[in-house]
């Protein structure tokens, strides 16, 4: 895997590598290197060549040079020999006279020949001069102090007599005796001797001239100009010049030569300037280097050009690899399935079909073909049912309006046969793109979401929005075709019971079996639903116009429902209460037909549950009276309110108290706040009547907080009283205890009237806590912690489980009525009250009765330690002011029988 990786790397790095704009610029390189090379080869041959004429010229204008001034030189010495011949044969004072007869005199223009005694005297010259004396000079001094033959040649100087600076040629002259005799002197402008200045050959800078063997020049000229006395080295000068050097009298680097002059202590020096001789040469290399630099740069300027192209074109392509490769890659791992399809044409530019020209994997799943044998191939071979099932025409809209299209389809063939799928087709230059979506998932999911917003998630059954619309559908119909329908609410009865006694779970397996069964009795096109709770509804879309023909069906029903059920090992038994509307007779719209269905379903209830109702305009007066009632308690809650009522004032809620009483001593220990509300019309409406609906409504919070402030109120009053201790109960319904403000408005309501919490009890019902256990006990906890105590009102009704109520940190029992009304004569009921007496007493609570009305009742209550009793016997629900009146008369000692 890593090999293979760093293969591809390696192979990727290398076709890099080899990329135009890298090689080239490395392949330029050789070119630009010969140019160079074969550049700085002319030059170096060119130099050579240059430097080699040089020498040459150089040797030519020596050579030259040395054959003229050995030629002046020889004529001047022949001069000097004549002069001293002269001398020698005719004496010095004729001897010029003589050779000038005889014409043997050089001419006196460039030549000034004289004759110096022994004692230094010019005594002869031509040009004649004035006599003067040169025996202190040193060309006279040279020959009168030693005996040498060969001649002498003076430094450049001027003298008195010829202020131009000239050279002095000179020789001895013997007596016959050998002696000295004098000097022959032969006086010369050194511009004599720098004549041969040639300027075509020498140049501007050349050099010519006479250097004495003491290195003293006595004749230089430099272009035009002439000047002696520097002194030169001629030790460094070569016979020949081989190298250029800077020489006197300017420093000018020259091609020098010196030819030492046979006879004479001279030496002829010419040079040429390098830098004229090289002038030629630099001029060349000049070109040279230009040419070799503008190749180079046309060079660099194609290269560079065509390598920033083909950079430009190399990174275009590598953008380009790499866009495909990430939409390839991107492509492999979508989960659509995609076709980049180009549109074919007929010759009249129709288009006739569409050519595969790229795909992905995911597309061999949806059409079971390998990609590879997708591509390059035509749909029509591919997928000849596209021609059928819409997907041609919609691909020939696609390119032809160039608007993108996308639909859903399910699919008919395989592999995909029975999935959805969506496909969006987005148009392209020359044909189209298209995706396929597998959206089964989707689809499914969405259909599940459709099923739970409109099905009940328990049963499975329609729910309520589901009914509306069928029966918003059916109703329709109904108008539309004069035909009939029915619909039946269904109320289970003793389903509370079942739920509240053995547990929630029991009660959903209930409904589950029930809805069953229900629904077997029904037929395909009917629709059973579950609004809720216990509450179902039957709508039956086709019936005829008579009620009596839906006897049977709900007949069956409701045996349907009657038949045992069997939950875990327990079987429980329910039945049903069915209020039953028909359309048009009932109602002409849903709302009413659901109403009146409501209304009927209760009248079932109302007499005696197990039975089936069709609907009479007269129920709807219950509803109405319901409404009225509703909004009588709203009234009476709100003036309620506003003021501090008269005990008993109409359209006023006020409180009654019972008095509770300890069986042994027979005192007033406590009372149980019970509520009352005349009515501004119907005068005293009973609790039974109204508490159900406040509770319902959830108007039971607002009153019940009511009750608790104003019976902590007046508690708190009777101990500000001084009177006897007293605990007030106060009913605490199942909204109220499951509000979940509940402890704190308790704590409020102690806190706001300053009665103390041991003083409050709550009086609560088994069924309330078996809704909700773990939450009741909960917030009994908390109400016990605060110092509140409970107590379990109509004990013995409910499901207790025995199990839960050890765990109940409650204070009280409190038999319900319903035991003790037949307690003198029922063993029954006998039986039930003395269990009760005695699992309170085991479970360390106290046990009252209420309902208590007779003595008897209370004689064997008594008999069997029952704690506490409340009832008519005793007294009936007073106003506070008779509790007041009572706890004061308990103050009284009691009188002697
Ligand atoms: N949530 C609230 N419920 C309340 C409130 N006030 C009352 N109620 C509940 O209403 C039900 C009926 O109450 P009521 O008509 O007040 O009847 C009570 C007594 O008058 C009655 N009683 C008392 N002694 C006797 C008797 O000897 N014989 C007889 N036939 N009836 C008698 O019993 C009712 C008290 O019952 P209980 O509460 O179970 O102790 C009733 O369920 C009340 O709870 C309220 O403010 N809030």
């Amino acid at each position: 895997m890593n090999r293979t990786v760093n293969t591809r790397r390696f192979s990727r790095r290398l076709g890099r590598a080899l990329e135009t704009h890298i090689v080239l610029p490395l392949f330029a390189l050789l070119p630009l290197v010969a140019i160079w090379i074969a550049t700085f080869h002319f030059i170096a041959v060119e130099r050579e060549g240059a430097i080699a004429a040089a020498r040459d010229e150089a040797r030519k204008q020596v050579d030259t040079y040395e054959a003229q001034v050995v030629r002046s030189l020889t004529a001047i010495d022949q001069t000097l020999k004549v002069l001293k011949y002269a001398v020698e044969q005719h004496g010095p004072d004729v001897a010029l006279d003589k050779l000038r007869g005889q014409g043997l005199l050089p001419p006196a223009l460039v030549f000034v020949a004289a004759i110096a005694d022994r004692d230094g005297h010019i005594v002869a010259s031509n040009p004649g001069s004035a006599p003067h004396d040169v025996g202190a000079e040193r060309y006279f001094t040279v020959h009168r102090d030693g005996a040498t033959g060969a001649p002498f040649v003076s430094e450049t100087i001027a003298d008195r007599i010829k202020p131009e600076h000239h050279l002095h040629f000179t020789r001895r002259i013997d007596d016959a005796a050998g002696g000295f005799a004098g000097v022959a002197i032969v006086e010369v402008d050194p511009a004599y001797f720098t004549s041969a200045y040639e300027r075509s050959r020498a140049g501007e800078r050349g050099l010519i001239g006479l250097i004495g063997n003491d290195g003293v020049a006595r004749a230089l000229r430099v272009g035009d100009k002439v000047s002696w006395g520097q002194r030169v080295a001629l030790e460094r000068m070569h016979d020949d010049a081989i190298d250029p050097y800077p020489t006197a009298p300017d420093g000018v680097r020259r091609f020098a030569s010196v030819r030492r002059l046979h006879g004479f202590p001279l030496a002829a020096v010419t040079g040429l300037a390098e830098s004229e001789e090289m002038a030629q040469y630099r001029d060349r290399r000049a070109n040279y280097l230009v040419a070799a630099v503008a190749a180079s740069a046309l060079l660099l300027a194609v290269v560079g050009m065509i390598s920033a192209w083909a950079w430009q074109l190399s990174k275009a392509r590598r953008r380009e690899r790499r866009a495909q490769e990430t939409y390839a890659a991107a492509s492999e791992a979508s989960l659509d399935a995609f076709f980049v399809l180009r549109s074919v044409l007929d010759e009249d530019g129709k288009v006739v079909d569409f050519l595969v020209e790229e795909t992905n994997s995911r597309a061999e799943q949806v059409t079971g073909i390998p990609k590879e044998q997708l591509r390059g191939r035509l749909m029509n071979e591919l997928l000849p049912f596209y021609r059928v099932n819409g997907m041609f025409e919609e691909l020939v809209a696609v390119v032809t309006d160039g608007k993108a299209v996308e639909s859903e389809w399910q699919a008919a063939t395989s592999p995909a046969v029975g999935r959805w799928l969506q496909r969006q087709i987005v148009p392209v230059e020359g044909g189209a793109v298209a995706t396929v979506r597998d959206i089964t998932e989707r689809k499914l999911a969405e259909e599940r979401i459709r099923h739970l917003a409109h099905h009940d998630e328990l049963t499975g059954l329609p729910n309520r929005s589901l009914i509306r619309d069928r029966l918003d559908q059916a109703v329709l119909n109904a108008q539309r075709n004069g035909k009939h329908l029915a619909l039946a609410f269904v109320d289970l009865d003793g389903f509370k019971l079942v739920n509240d006694g053995l547990g929630h779970s029991a009660g959903d397996e209930l409904l589950k079996v029930v809805g069953r069964r229900m629904g077997a009795c029904l037929r395909r096109n009917d629709t059973l639903g579950r609004l809720g709770g216990d509450e179902f509804v039957i709508l039956l879309p086709d019936v005829s116009g008579e009620a009596l023909a839906l006897t049977p069906v709900l007949e069956k029903i409701r045996q349907a429902v009657t038949e045992p059920v069997l939950i875990g090992d327990q079987a429980v038994q329910v039945s049903c209460s069915m209020g039953v509307v028909m359309y048009p007779r009932d109602g002409e719209d849903p709302k009413t037909l659901m109403m009146n269905a409501d209304a009927a379903m209760y009248r079932a209830k109302d007499l005696g549950s197990n039975n089936f109702q069709f609907y009479t305009r007269e129920m709807n007066a219950s509803v109405e009276e319901k409404l009225m009632l509703l909004e009588g308690m709203r009234k009476a809650f709100d003036a309620t309110q506003s003021g501090a009522p008269a005990a008993g004032q109409a359209g006023h809620f006020f409180l009654m108290y019972q008095p509770k009483v300890d069986l042994r001593t027979g005192r007033i220990f406590g009372v149980e706040a019970l509520i009352r509300w005349r009515h501004p019309e119907h005068g005293m409406v009973p609790p039974p009547r109204f508490i159900g609906l406040a509770e319902e409504s959830g108007l039971i919070v607002a009153i019940g907080e009511w009750v608790l402030r104003t019976a902590c109120r007046q508690a708190r009053l009777w101990v500000d009283a001084g009177l006897d201790p007293l605990t007030v109960s106060v009913n605490v319904s199942a909204r109220q205890f499951e509000e979940k403000h509940l402890v704190e408005r308790i704590a409020v309501a102690l806190r706001d009237t300053g009665l103390a919490p041991g003083a409050l009890e709550l009086e609560v019902t088994e069924s309330l806590l078996m809704r909700d256990l773990h939450q009741a006990i909960g917030r009994m906890r908390e109400l016990k912690d605060m110092g509140v105590s409970l107590s379990i009102d109509d004990f013995g009704t409910g499901y207790s489980s025995l199990s839960a109520l050890k765990s109940f940190p409650i204070s009280t029992l409190k038999i319900d009525k319903s035991f003790v009304r037949d307690l003198a004569t029922s063993a029954d009921d006998q039986a039930i009250a003395l269990a009760v007496i005695s699992l309170g007493h085991r479970l360390h609570l106290r046990v009252i009765a209420e309902g208590v009305e007779t003595e008897e009742q209370r004689e064997f209550l008594a008999a069997n330690e029952c704690d506490e009793m409340q009832g008519y016997l005793f007294s009936p629900p007073v106003p506070a002011d008779a509790i007041t009146a009572m706890l004061r008369a308990q103050l009284q000692p009691a009188e002697p029988a």
